[in-house]
């Protein structure tokens, strides 16, 4: 009897929507092969929710997948067409070095969209080379996935395979291809697209498309392109107050980095907060600071208003009562940011019912941070644990007067103590990816080829709000303050 190699199937259950709207929205376009592929890290557990079989990704045709040198079957590669603003300036843009292989449904019934970044030129490379360097890559599956641990909506990292190629960039680096995994990749950029360069109809069919593909439950009886503006809004102010409740500066909020589903996209310059500082950025682009931790909710409220324009044809005939619909729409904005960020402020002080003074006693503590300098999540992490002593506002007898304040407010609600600490502990998370240890982890990994660091840290940021000594070790901050830490984007 010869016996049979059993085949594994990996699970690839692909569906291609987005290629079925007018052929101007994109380019069908393959990969491009890289020398030598080897997958460096896989994400069992997504992997597994998409359907996908760990065990075929790793073999050789699965690592083929990942890194474009062969086409899944069912799948039908190619790169969308956007525009975008960035720092202000209008541009045409387009997947440059990503291609959408295609969306996979999963056994939920759900549809995400499966793209490699770093795939190769395609149509929109401009002058780019279309690939990705390995330490990038690496960064972006890290924060990703740190940001989801933190119930934060965000694109997903399936896989990072490395191609066994060059990248040239200041220096040569090693490349890398990322498969990423998103509800889907419509930005504001994709609508800006459409309507500098498409007919009505097409937005039409592009506003249509995202309404079944995101909200799908629009009454029949509503203005459906107002739901769709009023929804992606109300998204955004969830999505931009919990940014801002872990200290997440995105760092390139262009409007092409804006995603119509509400899921944080583009990790390029992010990186988080230590020291309490409204002002801070990372990106050494941003020489101006446009998107400093404080600007980030009127940025969004900007970009907004991007979206709103493209939108106009489609809210009312007449012209004037669409720019009425749609200023309404974005001027909800800012309350609906502020009620979110309100209520996730009160949670992270254990309060569960609102007063008015609440927001002085809350900016009351910000100013205090910013004053001395105190670390953002740490000092929140020492109010958790009625560990005051571990903040470096300890001392100050503004902090003593804040908080008896504080304590007196928490007497004031008929909640236990045991409540509002559990409330704390599960807003307040033991740590965050911090900058230093990020680049301890991407050192080893790109210049040793030691991944063992970055699998611990990505361990610990699995479970944030565990509270463990281990994580109080990955809390600790660098011997030199990380002020002078600068991000870079585009390699
Ligand atoms: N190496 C490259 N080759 C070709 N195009 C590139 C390259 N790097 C960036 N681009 C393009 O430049 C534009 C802006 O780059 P940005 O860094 O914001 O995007 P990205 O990180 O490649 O993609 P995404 O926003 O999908 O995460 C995009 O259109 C992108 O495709």
């Amino acid at each position: 009897m010869t016996e049979k190699k059993a085949i594994i199937e990996t699970g690839w259950n692909f569906d291609n929507s987005y290629a079925r709207l007018p052929e101007s929205f994109f380019s069908r376009f393959n990969p491009t092969p890289v020398r030598s592929p080897k997958l460096i890290i896989l994400n069992d557990p997504l992997a597994t929710s998409l359907g996908l079989n760990v065990q075929a990704l790793q073999s050789n045709d699965g690592v083929a997948d990942l890194a474009g040198n062969q086409i899944p079957e069912g799948a039908l590669p190619l790169a969308q067409a956007y525009a975008g603003h960035q720092f202000g300036h209008f541009n045409l843009l387009g997947d440059g070095r990503a291609l959408l292989l295609g969306e996979q449904i999963t056994p939920l019934g759900e549809r995400v969209d499966i793209q490699l970044k770093g795939a190769g030129k395609t149509p929109y490379s401009r002058r780019g080379d279309g690939r990705a360097a390995l330490g990038p890559m690496l960064r972006e599956y890290i924060i990703s996935e740190a940001m989801y641990a933190l119930g934060i909506a965000t694109t997903r990292s399936l896989a990072v395979v490395s191609t066994g190629e060059l990248v040239i960039r200041e220096t040569n680096l090693p490349g890398a291809i990322l498969t990423r995994v998103a509800a889907s990749h419509l930005r504001v950029g994709t609508f800006q697209f459409v309507s500098n360069w498409g007919t009505e109809e097409d937005l039409r069919a592009l506003a249509d498309y995202t309404l079944q593909r995101h909200f799908p439950e629009v009454d029949a009886d509503v203005n459906r392109y107002l739901f769709l503006l009023q929804e992606v809004i109300k998204r955004q102010a969830v999505l931009i107050a919990k940014w801002q409740l872990v200290g997440f500066i995105h760092g390139v909020m262009n409007t092409d980095n804006m995603a119509i589903s509400g899921e944080t996209i583009d990790y390029g310059p992010c990186a988080f907060m230590d020291a309490y500082d409204p002002a801070t950025v990372f990106s050494s682009i941003d020489i101006h600071g446009r998107y400093a931790y404080g600007n980030q909710p009127p940025i969004a409220a900007w970009n907004l208003a991007r979206f709103a324009e493209t939108l106009l044809p489609l809210l009312h005939d007449n012209k004037e009562q669409a720019i009425e619909l749609a200023q309404d729409a974005i001027s909800d904005f800012s309350a609906l940011y502020h009620r979110n960020w309100l209520k996730g402020m009160r949670a992270k002080l254990g309060i569960f019912n609102e007063e008015l003074q609440d927001e002085s006693l809350i900016e009351g503590l910000l100013s205090m941070m910013q004053k001395y300098g105190a670390d953002y999540t740490n000092t929140f992490r020492a109010l958790t644990f009625d560990k005051p002593e571990d903040t470096v506002l300890v001392g100050t007898t503004e902090f003593d007067q804040w908080h008896d304040l504080w304590q007196a407010r928490l007497g004031r609600q008929q909640e236990p103590k045991d409540s509002s600490h559990q409330l704390m502990r599960s807003s307040n998370p033991a740590l965050i990816p911090r900058n230093h240890r990020v680049e301890d982890a991407l050192e080893a990994a790109v210049q040793q080829g030691d991944y063992s660091v970055m699998e611990r840290l990505l361990a610990v940021l699995s479970n944030p709000f565990a509270h463990t000594p281990e994580q109080s070790e990955y809390a600790t901050l660098p011997a030199q303050s990380t002020c002078a830490y600068r991000t870079f984007c585009g390699t």
